[in-house]
């Protein structure tokens, strides 16, 4: 077994053989979010209030079994039956590095990063590694888990130093392995500037390089992985390194702004969105990796009879993206593997005791709206008119569009301080609470809903990737 490696703009295996990566990403697992595991607000928030409520001893036990029972062999055997070869396990610094004790590497980090990258490998399943929160928080949102919208780790050289030293602790601990396909450095930056962000990812390819000459890297644009405008030719310094882009469409989303039905002109906007995107690596002739993608999906406790419809409607979302991706042999990773119902390929049971001990919460969550991802907010948008309309109001109009506008309009903006984070603070203690008086059976219990035999099939979503598989496959 050999490395993988960037050549020109394909990936290739050690006798230069294509090899294109399909996926999924382990969202909510390393780096919880929100919207996946049923909390409110950061997962630094909840990890701290749980400790508040229960104890250290208690919230650290319930911690780990979740990371355990998160992907076990059973997922690793049923992911790679999906006709899927790669998975992108996205993680939080924080699993690494204590921010009062920076620099201190804690080694228990490795533990289930190591587990799961080893079961992968068992079942033939390449991973990559995806820096997704990092410190002081490199994007605008909750899932960088720094608890606010200024992304400050572009604005402190420290937080930046830290990001160099722990990739090069990874870089030591992983540079054997040949099931690693490759390093994510950094998810998503917004970088306002644009230029810091390249500033910064040519020092973390040094300091890879110095100790890991083998892994390719994957480099997400700015701005959530759209836009490569300001790169010019700096990938000219750069070898065996791939270009991520994050192609969501929002006809896969409760905001599209019409139904999507697959028609002409439909297509030729889901495929210009998508060339936008590539646009620079396609006129440099450099490897492009589709990191994140995937339409949402309407659930029945929410979107009650129309449910059915909605989800065949984002399948044709689904397969209209796979076919420009197979005609370009795009490899890719879609979001989500697993959750607790919203996108994953899998979700966990509505019948388990985690999804009941939080049944009426999670519907308190959906009816304010203060999960940012995907939400369907029109319900009680005129809470917060006032708000838009003193901006509007009182702000000159030229002041208004503040980065990263335009990809977050004024509304978008005024949800993500209000409900995504102000919001959701404030329920934090209240979920912590639901936890008060368990036993650590009742704790092991609770988190071994995740497990895979307590989880549903998306069942629409995996017929079409392992279609895809068969289709690809035949076509190799
Ligand atoms: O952890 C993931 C996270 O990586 C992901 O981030 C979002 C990606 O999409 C961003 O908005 C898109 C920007 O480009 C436009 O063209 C699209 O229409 C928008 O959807 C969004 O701001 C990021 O938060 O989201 C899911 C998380 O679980």
């Amino acid at each position: 077994m050999s490395f993988l490696k960037v050549s020109g703009t394909k990936i290739v295996d050690k006798d230069g053989k294509e090899v294109i990566l399909r996926g999924a990403g382990l969202g909510g697992w390393m780096n919880m979010e929100n919207f996946i595991s049923g909390y409110p607000g950061c997962e630094f928030q909840i990890r701290a209030a749980l400790a508040d409520a229960v104890g250290s001893e208690k919230s650290e036990f319930f911690f780990d079994k979740f990371l355990e029972y998160f992907f076990t062999e059973d997922d690793a055997i049923f992911f790679k039956s999906s006709g899927l070869n790669c998975i992108r396990l996205p993680f939080n610094y924080r699993h690494f590095e204590d921010d009062m004790n920076p620099r201190v590497l804690k080694t228990g980090g490795f533990k289930h990063l190591d587990r799961v990258i080893d079961l992968c490998a068992k079942h033939g399943i390449y991973t990559i590694l995806d820096l997704h929160t990092a410190p002081g928080g490199q994007n605008t949102d909750w899932h960088a888990d720094a608890g606010t919208h200024i992304a400050n780790f572009w604005n402190h050289k420290d937080f930046q130093d830290r990001t160099l030293w722990l990739w090069k602790e990874l870089a030591e601990h992983y540079k054997d392995n040949t099931w690693i396909a490759g390093y994510n450095p950094l998810n998503e930056p917004t970088d306002p500037y644009h230029t810091r962000v390249i500033d910064f990812y040519d020092q973390v390819y040094k300091v890879i390089r110095a100790v890991d000459p083998d892994h390719a890297l994957f480099f997400d644009g700015n701005t959530f992985a759209s836009d490569f405008s300001y790169f010019g030719d700096v990938y000219k310094k750069w070898e065996n390194s791939a270009y991520a882009i994050h192609d969501y469409t929002l006809f896969g989303f409760p905001s599209s702004p019409e139904q999507y039905v697959g028609n002409e002109t439909q297509q030729r906007r889901l495929r210009r969105s998508y060339e936008k995107k590539r646009e620079w690596m396609d006129k440099a002739g450099l490897c492009v990796w589709n990191g994140e993608w995937g339409p949402v999906y309407a659930r029945k406790e929410y979107d009650g009879e129309k449910t059915e419809a909605i989800n065949e409607e984002r399948y044709t979302v689904l397969k209209d993206q796979l076919a420009i991706y197979n005609k370009d042999r795009l490899s890719w990773s879609i979001w989500l593997y697993k959750d607790i119902g919203f996108q994953g390929m899998v979700f966990v049971s509505r019948e388990t005791p985690y999804m009941t001990l939080f049944k009426d919460f999670l519907a308190k969550k959906h009816r304010l709206a203060i999960d940012a991802w995907g939400a369907d907010e029109t319900h009680i948008r005129s809470v917060y008119q006032p708000l838009v309309d003193l901006i509007k109001q009182e702000v000159p109009e030229r002041y208004q569009a503040i980065y990263p506008a335009p990809v977050w309009k004024l509304q978008d903006r005024i949800g993500r301080l209000s409900r995504n984070i102000l919001l959701s603070e404030f329920m934090v203690k209240e979920w912590a609470q639901h936890f008060v008086g368990k036993t650590e059976t009742e704790l092991d219990e609770i988190a071994s809903s995740f497990k895979f035999n307590n989880c549903l099939f998306r069942d629409g979503l995996n017929k079409i990737l392992k279609d895809n598989a068969s289709l690809v496959a035949e076509s190799a």
